[in-house]
């Protein structure tokens, strides 16, 4: 089995990235009140709700939350992998720039949509090993991605294949494009993943949970290597996460989803620093690493109780039975509204600033 080269230190917490996306440039992707609801034989699953965002080109978004909140849902939502209708019913828009007028994909018809899905818009997940062939030679699963979309001939793609593995940081890539998956190790076969990903140059890349099934050293290495991409390529990243370090080592933009919605959304340093809703700050509290918000010296603490049943969702504010700071008849009569706190940073907490007070 080949495995990494040169060891880096384990992941730790740096700061937040310097954000260098353009400012005022436009969105590459513009997600307005997306909502994802699955019929279950239990009655109406309300996975996604009222979830807006904006994503520029070179900016990294992350999705934070525990399971079940919903992260993987809208990323599946955005690339139309949910199941069709009527099992899933999608609402909202996901407007899509291209050169021409920007394309609505949660109606676009599915033919269209399967020239968005590994163009324009590409996606890696947790286990390399369920996306991979296991029986086809790694260098034939790229130069299929290549051929598809590309219309090439497989020497060409074949080509392409060799300067892909190359740029992912595989040593002797010819010589790899006829490994087999099980050849290589965990953290080579997400580098595949990663070139067949970029194999049609993607403006944007959904990666769900990428490293969670890496051990640290090489979790350090594709974040770096996903950077690197980056900042060659201009591509946009969406990345789903429950590990704040990587959150803190990998994106500029944050999303904090809790129960189906946004709870707080805005730039890695107010959210990691200044979080407002008492859910971000119970998250930050659980890790170890806690650089922010002022929390150094506290233990490390769980967040009690557990996600509500989405088949019987709270009345109001759905963290409310498990938050310190609730209060009967604000907090458990109405969900409330996604409200900013400073410029870009949003909170939907009704009591945010009486809980910066008690913080
Ligand atoms: N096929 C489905 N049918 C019914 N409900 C579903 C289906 N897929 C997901 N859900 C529900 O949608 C909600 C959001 O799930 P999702 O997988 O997006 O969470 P997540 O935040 O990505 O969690 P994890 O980190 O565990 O992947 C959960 O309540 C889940 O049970």
């Amino acid at each position: 089995m080949m495995s990494e080269t040169e060891p880096t230190a384990a992941i730790s917490i740096p700061g937040p990235t310097a954000d260098v996306t353009a400012a005022g440039e436009p969105p590459i992707l513009d997600v307005r009140k997306l909502s994802v609801t699955f019929q279950t034989e239990n009655g109406p699953v309300c996975a996604v709700q009222d979830v807006s965002f904006a994503l520029r080109p070179r900016q990294t978004l992350a999705l934070v939350g525990e399971s079940g909140s919903g992260k993987s849902v809208t990323s599946l939502a955005i690339m139309r992998l949910t199941p069709p209708a009527p099992k899933v019913r999608l609402g909202g828009s996901v407007l899509l720039q291209g050169s021409g007028a920007p394309r609505d994909l949660a109606t676009l018809d599915s033919q269209a949509m399967r020239l968005v899905r590994g163009n324009e818009i590409s996606m890696i997940f947790q286990e390399p090993m369920t996306s991979l062939n296991p029986v086809h030679r790694i260098g034939d699963q790229i130069a299929e991605a290549v051929m598809f979309h590309r219309g090439i001939g497989r020497r060409a793609a074949l080509a392409r294949a060799e300067e892909l593995l190359d740029r992912v940081g595989i040593p002797e890539a010819r010589h790899r494009l006829s490994s087999y998956p099980h050849h290589l190790s965990g953290g080579m076969r997400q580098r595949v993943m990663i070139a067949i990903a970029l194999a049609c140059d993607p403006r944007i890349l959904i990666a769900d949970e990428p490293t969670t099934a890496l051990d640290v050293t090489v979790q350090a290495q594709i974040l770096e290597l996903l950077k690197e991409l980056q900042a060659a390529t201009g591509m946009a990243i969406i990345f789903i996460t429950h590990n704040l370090g990587v959150v803190a080592e990998i994106a500029d933009q944050v999303m904090v989803m809790y129960a189906g919605r946004i709870v707080e959304q805005g730039g890695v340093v107010p959210v990691m620093k200044q979080p407002r809703m008492p859910y971000t700050q119970g998250l930050l509290r659980s890790v170890p690493r806690m650089d922010f918000a002022g929390l150094g010296s506290r233990p490390l603490e769980a967040i009690p109780g557990s996600v509500p049943d989405p088949l019987n969702p709270p009345p109001g504010c759905a963290f409310e039975p498990r938050c310190a700071h609730a209060e009967p008849g604000i907090c458990d009569s109405a969900i409330p509204p996604l409200e900013p706190v400073a410029a870009g940073h949003l909170v939907r907490c009704a009591r945010w600033q009486a809980v910066a007070g008690e913080a």
